[in-house]
């Protein structure tokens, strides 16, 4: 095989299979939970999605890089076309790499993954490893861009079930993004996406972030109106602490949205379950419905732990299911003023369809 960046690349998978393609982005080897999306578009933002910590992510669209990586740009701190501020997975496994070919390209795909540390693999079937992930679920695997996996079970050692990521994506002091309206919102940051803080301050809110782990007394010495939990990276049963102190913020009856993982925390505090998929949800594309009036919608989505129906806490009645595979996607309790939703309303990347749910949230803060 021939390959334009004169590297050779390797995928070596939990079980046992070693796919051989063509290097490029950073020389060297990580490890991860090796997942995929059907995304079409959107790479800048999918690699900065905190969500992806500790993954190698496939892309099943089979061209990538072609409109290249745009400048930084940022609105009071809040980037306009990354998800965060680097890029978050392990690894990135394509079936063509390119070049850029557009106007307000900065750099290209290889540049990006080679200035940030990150290796790259492209040249292969990838249809063949959606095929594996499918049958057998994710799997833990070996990305390598330049060089030769020797003794690819030393690096599988740490199982990504068993780590909590958000040290790395959870910012360690409260960070403010000054709004223009009067109300303050705390937003309790495991690793957001910008595109959350984005529609939150296009509503006008003051956002206070705070670290993952912060305690429900400092919350509300912030006197917020409002608290949103975000997405964050990682197995939500790890986070005991988070489920307390949304627990002890519940004492309060503050308004709660909860995003993602947020949805998930919501789902363990009120007594339910959250397990793991065999192989998750990540696309732009993913049907979820509106049990309240049966509208469908398509929704951005990044998340391999779900709720299941049989795993709803009592108190809280079903908003939002998956057609698919009839996965919770969203709950609203039956007394307090509490929404969740497991897809991403903001999308970034993908379709504005839901969007309204900030506006909900904005009603919910507004009528308490
Ligand atoms: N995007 C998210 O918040 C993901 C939540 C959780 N880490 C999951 O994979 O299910």
């Amino acid at each position: 095989m021939i390959c334009k960046r004169d590297k050779k690349g390797y995928i070596y998978l939990e079980d046992g299979t070693l796919i051989e393609g063509c290097g490029f982005g950073k020389s060297g080897i990580r490890s991860g939970e090796v997942v995929f999306t059907t995304s079409m578009n959107g790479y800048p933002e999918s690699l900065t999605d905190p969500s992806y910590k500790g993954q190698i992510l496939v892309i099943t669209h089979p061209l990538v890089g072609n409109y290249g990586v745009p400048k930084k740009q940022d609105i009071s701190g809040i980037l306009k076309n990354f998800e965060s501020d680097r890029i978050q997975v392990e690894g990135l496994v394509v079936v063509e790499e390119t070049d850029p070919h557009k106007w307000n390209s900065d750099m290209s795909l290889n540049e990006w993954l080679t200035s940030e540390g990150v290796p790259g693999v492209s040249d292969v079937d990838t249809r063949m490893i959606v095929k594996k992930v499918r049958s057998y679920g994710v799997m833990m695997g070996v990305i390598s861009s330049g060089v030769k996996i020797d003794e690819p079970e030393k690096y599988l050692e740490r199982k990504y079930d068993e780590i909590d990521f958000t040290e790395f994506t959870s910012p360690k002091v409260p960070i403010i993004h000054q709004g223009k309206g009067k109300d303050l919102i705390v937003l309790v940051d495991c690793g957001i996406k910008h595109g959350i803080l984005q529609e939150l301050y296009l509503r006008g809110f003051t956002i206070v972030r705070v670290p993952c782990k912060f305690s429900a007394d400092k919350i509300m010495d912030y006197m917020p109106k409002g608290v949103v939990f975000g997405n964050g990276p990682g197995n939500p049963n790890l986070f005991s602490s988070l489920v307390k102190n949304y627990k002890d913020l519940v004492e309060y009856g503050i308004p709660i949205m909860g995003i993602c993982l947020g949805h998930q925390i919501t789902t363990l505090a009120f007594g339910g379950k959250v397990k793991k998929m065999k192989y998750g949800h990540r696309a732009i594309n993913k049907p979820v419905i509106d049990v309240t009036d049966n509208k469908c919608y398509i929704t951005t989505h990044n998340h391999g732990y779900g709720v299941f129906k049989e795993d709803v806490p009592q108190d809280m009645k079903v908003w939002f299911y998956n057609p698919d595979d009839m996965i919770v996607e969203g709950l609203v309790h039956q007394k307090l003023p509490i929404i969740t939703v497991q897809f991403h309303p903001e999308a970034r990347p993908g379709p504005w369809d839901v969007t309204w749910i900030f506006d909900k949230f904005r009603v919910m803060l507004n009528g308490h």
